[in-house]
């Protein structure tokens, strides 16, 4: 087990460049999956997801070449196994994306039920409504989903809620389809229409990705492509909110800024001064932080997956501030470890209430999902004193190098490997020396 020893206090300075998303990065590698033809994937951040899904690619007899740091050649040509099994799909929610994607090209797909960080309950009722509006059947026993199809139909697919995962699933299963599916109520973000462009690059007839109304006309073949993932937008608001949190300036590289208008449009609000270049964007704080409201919304509202570390801010903002979570209904147990640095925060229901305290301590705490690590984080390097955290693997999911990249701009960071507990023997214990 590995933990972060964090010695706070010290202001963040200098560059630092953002890595390819991580949340398009695990639908992008299981697309590969739909072509003819060896793909080359670049720009993919070095996380625990994406190695799992790399993983899962060669399991199913894929070749997968690493051509340097962030640059994958997948060859999908030899897969000869259209099963993911629970060992790889309990740890990754993404995992799920293999569904589509194999369905989409084979006509079949026998995925274990996804995993992920435990923030509530995570239907898939809107991506199985998808898959048989265009002509597959399902069966789910004993943890695994199978699909089926004899042939696969364009159809008309209208979404209960906006769904990401399920918006991306419906393209990657319908792209060959044959016909017009029409996706309504479909989601917006990012790495949805990133998803489409590589999809496209690859052959396929996609419209209207980044609106509510997706169009795809059904394609007979996806031949090979080069494609570079776009910058993270939730790595590049971790690293804005962790400038302002220790009132640093930094320039942070390879951003969209448009992904981020949300983001930056809040932390204006708490005083935070951004300026924007082509692909990089220049936070500092040379004034006072102050109280805001943040309430959580899919793409282009405020996103859910920024929601634990500008609360985190706002326990160093003077004046009290509501944050209100409408997207999953677990992802406030943070709350109780940021509690231990120091902070007031009191939570009802999908509201939470912060007391902006001005300071936060260093304590132990523990990272109970990827985002909430990344608070503890913030917390951590705003904080008096040592912070340590444990179950870092949870941030290793999403976070490339995240420690090696604070390092650099000034932070006193360092990661330790802790043994395991089950491996600690008893001091006394000299026969087991
Ligand atoms: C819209 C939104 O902000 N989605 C977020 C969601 O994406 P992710 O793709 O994981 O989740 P969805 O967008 O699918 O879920 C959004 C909402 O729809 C519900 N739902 C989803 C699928 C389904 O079949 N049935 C159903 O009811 C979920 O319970 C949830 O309340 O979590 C990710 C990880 O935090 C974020 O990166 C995404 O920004
Ligand atoms: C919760 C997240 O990831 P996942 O949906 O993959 O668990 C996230 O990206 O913040």
């Amino acid at each position: 087990m590995d933990k972060f020893i964090i010695k706070g206090g010290r202001r963040l300075e200098g560059e630092v460049t953002i890595s390819g998303a991580k949340n398009a990065a695990v639908a992008i590698l299981p697309a590969v999956i739909l072509s003819d033809e060896p793909c080359v994937i670049e720009n993919v951040p070095y996380i625990s997801d994406v190695r799992i899904c790399i993983k899962i690619l060669r399991e199913m007899g894929a070749e997968v070449t690493s051509l340097g740091k962030d640059t994958y050649r997948i060859d999908p040509t030899t897969i000869n196994k259209f099963c993911v099994p629970y060992e790889y799909a309990r740890k990754m929610r993404a995992s799920y994306y293999f569904l589509g994607a194999l369905l989409g090209k084979y006509n079949k797909a026998r995925v274990s039920m996804p995993g992920g960080c435990p923030l509530g309950d995570r239907p898939i009722d809107q991506h199985l409504k998808a898959f048989t509006a265009i002509g597959a059947k399902y069966t789910l026993s004993q943890g695994m989903i199978d699909l089926t199809a004899d042939k696969l139909s364009g159809n008309q697919i209208f979404f209960d809620v906006v769904t990401v995962g399920a918006t991306m699933n419906a393209m990657l299963a319908a792209v060959k389809a044959e016909g017009l599916t029409v996706i309504e109520n479909a989601a917006k973000e990012p790495h949805i229409v990133d998803l489409a462009n590589f999809l496209n690059s690859m052959g396929a007839n996609i419209m209207g990705a980044g609106t509510d109304v997706i169009k795809i006309r059904g394609v007979e073949h996806l031949h090979g492509a080069t494609y570079a993932v776009i910058p993270d937008q939730i790595e590049a608001g971790t690293f804005m909110v962790a400038v302002a949190a220790t009132k640093g300036d930094v320039l942070i590289k390879n951003v969209i800024p448009k992904h981020l208008e949300s983001i930056t449009k809040k932390l204006e609000k708490i005083g935070v001064n951004i300026e924007q270049f082509d692909d990089s964007i220049r936070v500092w704080v040379d004034g006072p932080l102050v109280k805001t409201d943040v309430k959580t919304a899919p793409h282009p509202g405020f996103p859910t997956d920024m929601q634990s570390q500008i609360a985190t801010l706002l326990c160093l903002a003077e004046g009290t501030s509501i944050i209100t979570e409408n997207i999953w209904e677990q992802r406030f147990r943070y709350v109780d470890e940021l509690r231990r640095m120091g902070a007031d925060i009191t939570v009802n229901g999908k509201v939470a209430l912060i007391e902006g305290t001005g300071k936060l301590m260093g304590a132990p705490v523990k990272a109970c999902d990827l985002r909430a690590g990344a608070a503890l984080i913030i917390a951590g390097l705003a904080a008096s004193g040592v912070t340590e955290i444990e179950d870092i693997f949870h941030i290793e999911r999403g976070y490339d190098c995240m420690e090696g990249k604070l390092r650099a701009l000034g932070a006193d960071i360092e990661k330790v490997s802790v043994p395991d507990k089950a491996e600690e023997k008893p001091e006394n214990d000299k026969a087991a020396v």
